[in-house]
């Protein structure tokens, strides 16, 4: 790998204000015991204090729990049944985070654990709520550990693998950078396990279709994703502005000997987070209402403020929470689309109102802004002229 390309990514990394973290299976549970590895998850929770301690929030997307439980029930790993995974994953899954909780604990740093479907990534209601919990979380200061829900999931809805699932939660929180950690050390031209002519890929700037062809599926045991899950996670992360990276994750530290410049595939995407993330609520999402707000909102707007309930003068439309709406003024004149933080019926009870009132007008105590300022694109005559 040249300096130059080493160093591109390693930026994003340092640079990183949010980092995900995805642990597979492979890394984290020992074959012998089909325990948790005690020694690797210390040292990787050392790297994590490290990010930490640099100002970073990191976020855990751990797989393990379909092993670590297949294991303890005595199951046969050769031939998993639906049913018998999920209840492999319900038993797994608490020694799991027993033992993220239990390491992390002795540092002083809370763990949460946080179990997400697929529908959690698709249902922009249960988007919203599993966006705002995360997001509470690592403002607390807690270290969220997450997988996917197995005991509840089938075949047909069902992330499947942690690395789309790990992908998926970075484009969610608008991450900086995702870390799959895996077996390999990056991506190569072909399966470097088969084919002794496969070439490494220090750097990935665009999902080619001759990038896209070098995926093909997993090895290991434990293991369901291979290298196509890969570059699934990798497309999911480019177009949300995130960058990825394959690291080889067996050893120990695997986040330092990463920090140090060691051998790993890097995924640059051109654009930040924050961008596609405004360009995705512009462009993709449908209006399906429109807040009318007054000349204060309008100013505070314009001042990238959040649009609370008190500015507001009207709302058309009927809407769930977290639908997309059209901000105007009194006039009518287009000023910003967002996603509101509440249903119509309830976002007209609190219309005009200070926030702190909000309790008290809906029984219980929601969001103080109507529509926060990351959920909002300012548009119209708002719009930022184009230079
Ligand atoms: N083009 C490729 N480059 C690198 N590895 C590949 C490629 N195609 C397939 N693989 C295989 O994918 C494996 C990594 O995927 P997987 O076993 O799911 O890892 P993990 O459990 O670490 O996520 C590698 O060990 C390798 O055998
Ligand atoms: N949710 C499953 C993980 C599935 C998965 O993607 O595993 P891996 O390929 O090891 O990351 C579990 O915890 O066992």
């Amino acid at each position: 790998m040249t300096t130059e390309q080493e160093g591109r990514g390693i930026q994003r990394l340092e640079h990183a204000k949010r980092v995900v973290l995805k642990i597979g299976s492979a890394l984290l549970v020992d074959d012998a015991t089909g325990l948790p590895r005690r020694p690797w998850l210390e040292a990787l929770v050392d790297d994590v204090l490290n990010l930490r301690r640099g100002g970073r929030e990191v976020l855990i997307v751990s797989s393990g729990a379909v092993a670590v439980g297949r294991r303890s029930l005595g199951l046969d790993p050769t031939r998993p049944r639906v049913q018998e995974k999920q209840a492999a994953a319900a038993v797994g899954q608490i020694r799991l985070a027993h033992a993220y909780q239990e390491i992390l604990a002795r540092h002083g740093v809370t763990a949460a654990q946080v179990l997400l479907t697929l529908d959690d990534s698709e249902n922009r209601r249960r988007y919203l709520n599993a966006r705002g919990c995360i997001e509470t979380l690592l403002g607390l200061g807690a270290v969220p550990v997450i997988n996917e829900n197995d005991t509840v999931t089938t075949q047909e809805i069902r992330f499947g693998d942690n690395d789309r699932l790990a992908a998926r939660v970075a484009q969610m929180m608008s991450a900086d950078v995702l870390v799959l950690f895996s077996d390999i050390d990056g991506l190569y031209t072909a399966d470097p396990n088969k084919d002794p002519t496969a070439r490494f890929i220090p750097e990935v700037p665009a999902l080619t279709p001759e990038i896209l062809a070098m995926g093909t599926g997993a090895l290991t045991a434990h293991g369901t994703g291979g290298m196509v899950t890969k570059l699934v996670a990798a497309d999911i992360c480019m177009e949300a502005g995130c960058a990825m990276v394959i690291a080889p994750g067996k050893g120990l530290h695997p986040v330092q000997r990463l920090r140090e410049g060691g051998r790993c595939t890097w995924f640059l995407p051109s654009h930040e987070p924050h961008a596609a993330r405004k360009a995705w609520i512009l462009g993709s999402l449908k209006a399906e209402g429109q807040v009318m707000v007054d000349d204060g909102a309008v100013r505070a707007l314009a001042h990238g403020r959040s649009l609370l309930p008190a500015g507001v003068r009207a709302i058309e439309g009927e809407f769930q929470r977290g639908a997309a709406v059209r901000v105007v003024n009194l006039d009518g004149d287009l000023l910003a689309k967002g996603l509101i933080a509440y249903p119509a019926d309830e976002a007209r009870l609190l219309m005009g109102h200070k926030s702190g009132e909000i309790e008290a007008l809906l029984g219980y105590r929601g969001r103080d802004e109507l529509i926060h300022r990351d959920d909002m694109v300012l548009d119209g005559i708002l719009r930022a002229p184009v230079c």
